[in-house]
């Protein structure tokens, strides 16, 4: 029986002759930050819609707490406790802020919908928010909304695709240490495709690159920092 909440093996994902994912390998642990760089166009963010459900996969299989979820729709994965944000924000503009997280909870399956926005809302400093018409906010408050819609239900594996883009660097610093602190009190494990390298290597307990469809290194940040290859391919020689 494995111990990983998450595990992907050997994911492919081909388009025609395109391999968006060649043979890759991830895993997530309980309450670990997984983060997952590499350059544009490299798969991470394919690699979040195999996870998901999205995307069916070429060849290869993933397994959510132990159970191959390979066969099961995103909605069926959503459920079992597998949850994502994407590039751009999921959030309803016209929509007040409270209303929406709770819609998101019933969508989760939560049995008390209220409360578990309240609490979503609370961690994520957005209470005193519930009631501002989402497109209101600022863009870092609608940013931690977003997290917000896809931590209903209590997750427990969260994939976020640059869940930093577009934020100042004050804004993601904060938005990552909130990240950290949700991710130990709720225990949740997440996967943390981002852009910014501060934001990685930062609060990530491990690191996996991604190059062409598929994982160059992978391993705690300070040995993947240092890796010849890894620097080469995408940190570039200041990092
Ligand atoms: N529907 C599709 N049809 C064909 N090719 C696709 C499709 N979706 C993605 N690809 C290709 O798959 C590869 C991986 O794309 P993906 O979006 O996963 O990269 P990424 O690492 O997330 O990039 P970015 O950092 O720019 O978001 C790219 O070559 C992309 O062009």
């Amino acid at each position: 029986m494995s111990t990983y909440v998450l595990q992907a093996e050997d994911v492919a994902i081909h388009y025609g002759g395109v391999k968006a994912l060649d043979g890759v390998a991830l895993t997530l642990e309980k309450g670990q930050i997984r983060g997952l760089i590499g350059p544009n166009g490299a798969g991470k963010s394919t690699v979040i819609d195999a996870i998901t459900g999205r995307r069916r996969l070429t060849r290869g299989r993933v397994s959510l707490m132990g159970e191959d979820v390979s066969a099961l729709g995103v909605v069926e994965r959503r459920l079992r406790g597998l949850s994502r944000s994407f590039q751009r924000t999921s959030i309803f503009g016209g929509m007040r802020v409270r209303r929406q997280v709770e819609l998101a909870s019933h969508k989760s399956g939560a049995s008390d919908c209220e409360a578990d926005a309240r609490a979503v809302l609370r961690e994520l400093d957005l209470e005193r928010l519930g009631e501002a018409v989402a497109e209101d906010l600022g863009y870092g408050e609608q940013r931690r909304l977003d997290l917000a819609l896809a931590l209903v239900g209590r997750p427990k594996v969260l994939m976020l695709d640059e869940p930093m883009a577009g934020l100042s660097v004050k804004e993601s610093l904060d938005l990552a240490q909130h990240l950290k602190a949700l991710t130990s009190r709720w225990d949740v494990s997440v996967l943390l495709v981002e852009h910014d390298m501060d934001v990685v290597f930062g609060i990530s307990d491990a690191v996996t690159v991604f190059e062409l469809g598929r994982v160059i290194a992978s391993g705690a940040p300070a040995d993947v920092r240092a890796n010849p290859r890894v620097r080469e391919a995408y940190l570039g020689s200041a990092a």
